[in-house]
């Protein structure tokens, strides 16, 4: 291996601690961010999620509001709850956590969220003020994997990036941050002919297409700064009878031999999204009150 390997798990901690500092420094005047997180359902991954997000608010020093409701929940009583969180002072964002069950347009929800209480970035208003350059609230995953590229390299300017997937939630959004940054950026995605050379002209991949260990060491360019957005579980016999694990959209080994950085799976791009999360909840707190943005 002679990749660097990029502490996503560091990154978000000590994003999460200039979070808390300027979180104290609002509480002094009065202000103490809210985050309402809404979770419709017992999807055992999404139950940690939401755990993982309500302690790390607390943790913070924002206020935690957590809607648990049963997976049988009708839509029209979901978009009656968001309705309420929207004229709820005490929330300055609202995230309802995905994937919904299927008997609710997860579209209709989203869009029902206040745009300025929309820490998910989500929203169309959201995400057609990032395809345009205008101030959004950015998706918390392409924002996590900005903020270690632009940690890792500084300016990305000039370089060429391909962004594997092209997800409404990380592929879309993910491309347009790039290309703010003056990347040349390319999305590909299963159609795309020749996928391994449209990778290798990558000076930063980024794989978020949900195939576990699809992109192999040789479509990755020597030296590329290689992102992984996958979390894939699969089966694990090695650890044991019925054992899973996490692996990402990328063949580490493979991968790691080639690349001059990259992130692990679990332990990359993973913990920087609960980060991004509490940073969007700052920003919107700020936001809502005419204060200026956070810088993080
Ligand atoms: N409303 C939303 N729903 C979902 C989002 C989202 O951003 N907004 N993203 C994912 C799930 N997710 C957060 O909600 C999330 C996924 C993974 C991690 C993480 O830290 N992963 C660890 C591994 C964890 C494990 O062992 O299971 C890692 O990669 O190191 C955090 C948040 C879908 N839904």
């Amino acid at each position: 291996m002679s990749a660097a390997i990029i502490d996503g798990k560091a990154a978000a901690a000590a994003l999460r601690a200039r979070i808390a500092a300027q979180v104290a420094e609002l509480m002094q005047q009065g202000v103490t961010p809210g985050l309402a997180v809404v979770l419709v359902g017992e999807n055992p991954a999404s139950q940690v999620y939401v755990r993982s997000k309500a302690k790390q608010t607390v943790e913070a020093g924002m206020r935690s509001f957590e809607h648990k409701l049963p997976a049988e929940t009708s839509e029209a009583d979901l978009l009656k709850l968001v309705r309420e969180l929207n004229a709820d002072d005490a929330v300055d964002g609202i995230l309802v956590q995905l994937p919904l069950p299927a008997h609710i347009n997860a579209e209709l929800v989203l869009e029902a969220i206040d745009p300025a209480k929309d820490v998910d970035g989500f929203h169309p208003v959201n995400a057609g003020r990032l395809a345009t350059g205008a101030p959004s609230l950015v998706p918390c995953t392409p924002l996590g994997c900005l903020m270690l590229l632009k940690q890792l390299k500084g300016d990305l300017s000039g370089l060429e990036a391909v962004v594997v997937g092209r997800s409404n939630i990380v592929g879309k959004p993910m491309a347009a941050l790039l290309t703010s940054e003056s990347c040349t950026v390319t999305i590909a995605h299963s159609r795309t002919r020749d996928l391994p050379a449209v990778c290798r002209r990558a000076d930063i991949l980024v794989a978020a297409v949900g195939r576990p260990g699809m992109v192999k060491g040789d479509w990755v360019k020597p030296g590329a700064v290689v992102i992984d957005v996958g979390i894939n579980r699969v089966s694990a016999p090695e650890l044991g009878e019925g054992k899973t694990r996490i692996v990402g959209d990328v063949d580490f080994e493979s991968a790691a031999a080639v690349a001059g950085a990259i992130t692990p799976v679990p332990g990359g791009v993973g913990p920087m999204t609960i980060a991004c999360l509490l940073a969007n909840t700052l920003t919107a707190a700020c936001a809502r009150r005419g204060l200026p943005k956070p810088a993080l």
